[in-house]
């Protein structure tokens, strides 16, 4: 039997964080190629064993009851996000299909790209400096030394990928349901919330099932996590109640890419969603002001990074001239008509979200855009062909994307300029990494063959 292989992305915030938990808010997220991998196959040895061979020691084997629950049986100590992965996925399938659906023994395997995590000391294990180029010179599914819980993440959101990759190659391997229907994305994050043990805004689930997208959460009683829940499909499936969530498509405009560097600044990102919805509370108005004009430049900013998008589809020619044109000028000329005017707003957006995400941090007391961070990113989008950039998500001293041009005739040239300053930047260690947005939309079931590197993990 051919093995069942279903990826999911990872994704980056670029606007909406600590909004995006209120239905009221919309966030704009972007999937990212980088992405995670479940490969299910039969095997001969009963239980459902899962490994993880990136990492020492990462396998886990469990036993189905009849009812689709999961309990485990061997591995080293428990991952909570693969069990509740495969509890969901089961139970769903043998209230739809029957306890016969259930498979009994399957050997799975999950694998991150490298991108998920931090390849830092790998790179410097072998002498090589952070380009991107070394980068792209590491193994497919690269094992970045040691066991899983010594991992250092990158902010990608491995976990809401890897369980969508997960869910969506069970549903798919049983036949109950495909990758991008409703009832896998309310799997996945029912899933994801058990266990997290906590109820995000859920657009990086959303984000790993349906690709970029602007996105407005759903009704957190909606997720059926109560245990003694009997029946998960019916609060699951495509009527379930109180899956409100609205999604809009969303991508970044042609000709421009997506950059991320993994910050390592010294300092650890106190836990910031606490701080920020306690100030929210207890300063109403002043939290109301701020969030209504943040969601305004954040809804502008999708409107404009859409209209440069159908510019670009009307007419490619003169969207490519106009391109071409503004990568070559000062971006303090950009503001002139179509095209080169619409980028001018963009970047103005961008730089009213970040100087309004630090006002909140300080209205709350907590780093959103922390003084290093905000040092690094005026420099980088002071450089020629960057657009602009921010802190992803909720911010802190991790990570920042930017957003440059890609001119036909020197697609590399503003790329290249923001990879030298990250090099050579002195007060944090801005490593880059590879990836851009996914052109693939969301979960998509691949052919294992065409996944370079991954049948040698298996
Ligand atoms: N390759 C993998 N195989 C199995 N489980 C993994 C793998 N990578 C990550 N995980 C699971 O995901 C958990 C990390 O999730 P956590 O919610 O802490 O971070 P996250 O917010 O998803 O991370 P980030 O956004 O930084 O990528 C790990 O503890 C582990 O359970
Ligand atoms: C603060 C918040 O809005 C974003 C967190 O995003 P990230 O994990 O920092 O990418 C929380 C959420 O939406 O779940």
């Amino acid at each position: 039997m051919s093995p069942t292989v279903v990826s999911a992305p990872g994704k980056v915030l670029i606007a909406g964080g600590y909004l995006v938990l209120d239905p009221v808010y919309e966030g704009v997220v972007v999937a990212t190629s980088a992405r995670f991998y479940t490969v299910v196959l039969p095997s001969a040895e009963p239980g459902i064993i899962v490994r993880a061979p990136q990492f020492e020691g990462a396998s886990w084997t469990y036993a189905v009851d009849d009812t689709g629950r999961v309990s485990q049986s061997s591995g080293d100590g428990a991952n909570k996000f693969v069990q509740s992965a495969l509890e969901t996925t089961f139970r769903v399938v043998a209230e739809l299909k029957g306890a016969d659906a259930l498979p009994r023994a399957l050997k799975i395997t999950i694998a991150g790209d490298n991108d998920f995590y931090s390849q830092r000391s790998q790179l410097d294990k072998g002498g090589l400096s952070r380009t991107r180029a070394n980068l792209a010179q590491l193994p497919p599914f690269n094992a970045p030394g040691g066991p899983l819980r010594d991992v250092h993440k990158t902010g990608l959101g491995s976990s809401a990928a890897l369980t969508t990759s997960l869910v969506c190659a069970l549903l798919e391997h049983t036949g109950t349901a495909e990758p991008h229907s409703a009832l896998a994305h309310r799997a996945a994050q029912r899933a994801h919330c058990a266990a997290q043990g906590k109820l995000g805004s859920g657009f990086d689930v959303a984000a790993a099932v349906f690709g970029s997208m602007r996105y407005r959460r759903f009704d957190p009683a909606a997720v059926p996590l109560d245990d003694s829940i009997a029946e998960l499909a019916p609060r699951l499936g495509e009527s379930a109640p109180g899956w409100n969530e609205q999604t809009g498509a969303f991508g970044l405009p042609p000709r421009t890419r997506i950059m991320l560097a993994d910050v390592d600044a010294g300092s650890d990102t106190p836990s910031l969603v606490g701080k920020v919805l306690k100030w929210r509370t207890a300063a109403p108005e002043e939290s109301t002001k701020l969030w209504t004009r943040l969601s305004q430049a954040n809804s502008e900013l999708a409107d404009v990074l859409l209209a440069l998008a159908s510019s670009a589809a009307q007419d490619p020619a003169s969207y490519d001239a106009a391109i071409e044109h503004a990568a070559a000028i000062s971006q303090s000329d950009w503001l002139q008509s179509g095209v080169v005017e619409r980028l001018a707003r963009v970047r103005e957006l961008m730089s009213d979200i970040r100087s309004m995400m630090r006002a909140m941090g300080e209205a709350a007391q907590v780093p959103i855009e922390p003084p290093e961070q905000q040092r690094l990113l005026d420099a980088c989008v002071a450089l020629q062909g960057v657009i602009g950039g921010g802190v992803p998500g909720a911010g802190g001293y991790d990570a920042i994307w930017v957003l440059v041009l890609e001119p036909v005739s020197a697609p590399e040239r503003a790329a290249a300029l923001v990879e030298e300053l990250w090099l050579g930047w002195k007060e944090v260690d801005a490593s880059p990494l590879l990836a851009s947005e996914s052109v693939e939309r969301g979960a998509r079931v691949e052919d294992l063959d065409a996944v370079r590197g991954l049948r040698d993990v298996l």
